[in-house]
């Protein structure tokens, strides 16, 4: 898929990995809506990419991945502005083992209501044009993290979800693709905030330093390329991207039926 002239749509934009996934979407060539709870991180990033890219090819909006009303409104508006929405990054996510039940809801429901919401504009079945949808799940996705067993939960929920999403699509025609994007650590506020945020686990938090210095740090392009290659790839269906600091590769799944 050529980039240039396609309406994306990322959420937790602001910062992080979003904010990576963001400018590598427009440097090559899309429209951008950023949503995010972070107003003022939105908008500030927003007048950085204006200057670079003129102001037509930017929308900030703000918008709550827990909040299904703040969803539906944002993707209206983005399709009003732009005509339409052909990328979807459901990205936006936290670390929270203490209050487990908002991470379930932004981490793993965020992700499930941003990808139905976004159906009504993208799927073929209901007059869209089709397209990409990336989730951002994470190596903890593939494999425990045992420091943050409801954050891995809801990154393996990510990942099937998507993969399942996928072959639903192929198998009903919605014409879009489905993938995700599952990075080891990468310097981001999430991953600075590790301490603070392991609840119950905190005893766990030099053992997660551990792994850290085992498997090193993500470079953030890496991270980037990552995505625009399964938005850009027409043959990346179901597919989970593993980005370490030695590699990228798709996930090779078992296979329990042909
Ligand atoms: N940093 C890592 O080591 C790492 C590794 C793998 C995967 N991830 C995943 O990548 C994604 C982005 O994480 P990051 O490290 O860039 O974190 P970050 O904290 O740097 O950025 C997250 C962004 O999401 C926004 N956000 C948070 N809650 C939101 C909500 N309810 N609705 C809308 N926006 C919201 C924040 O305001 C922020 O701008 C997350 O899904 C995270 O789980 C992170
Ligand atoms: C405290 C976590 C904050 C950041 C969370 C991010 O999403 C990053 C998650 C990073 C690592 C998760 C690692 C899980 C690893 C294990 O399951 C291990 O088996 C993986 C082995 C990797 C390999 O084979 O190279």
């Amino acid at each position: 898929m050529a980039l240039q002239g396609k309406c994306a749509v990322v959420t937790g934009a602001a910062l992080g990995i979003g904010r990576a996934i963001t400018e590598i979407l427009m440097k090559n060539g899309a429209k951008v809506a950023l949503l995010d709870v972070n107003q003022a991180a939105g908008k500030s990033l927003v007048e950085v990419l204006d200057k670079q890219y003129g102001r037509e090819r930017t929308l900030f909006l703000n918008c709550d991945v827990e909040s299904e009303e703040q969803i539906k409104a944002a993707f209206q508006k983005t399709a009003d502005t732009f005509g339409g929405i052909d990328i979807l990054c459901n990205n936006a996510g936290i670390l929270d083992e203490k209050c487990w039940e908002r991470a379930v809801s932004v981490n793993l429901m965020g992700v499930i209501r941003g990808t139905y919401l976004a159906l009504e504009h993208m799927s073929k079945l209901s007059g869209g044009r089709g397209g990409v949808i990336v989730n951002t799940a994470s190596l903890a996705g593939l494999g425990p993290l045992p420091s943050c067993p409801v954050y891995t939960a809801t990154k393996h929920g990510v990942v099937g979800f998507t993969r399942a999403m996928a072959a639903a699509s192929t198998a009903s025609g919605y014409g879009i693709r489905f993938n995700t994007l599952c990075p080891g650590f990468v310097q981001t506020d999430l991953y600075t905030s590790i301490k603070t945020n392991l609840g119950q686990f905190s005893d766990l938090a030099d053992a997660t330093q551990q792994m850290v210095e085992q498997l090193g740090v993500v470079n953030m392009s890496d991270v980037a390329e990552s995505v625009l290659e399964m938005v850009t790839d027409e043959t990346k269906n179901g597919e989970a991207c593993f980005v370490s600091p030695k590699e990228r590769k798709y996930v090779d799944f078992p296979k329990f039926m042909g």
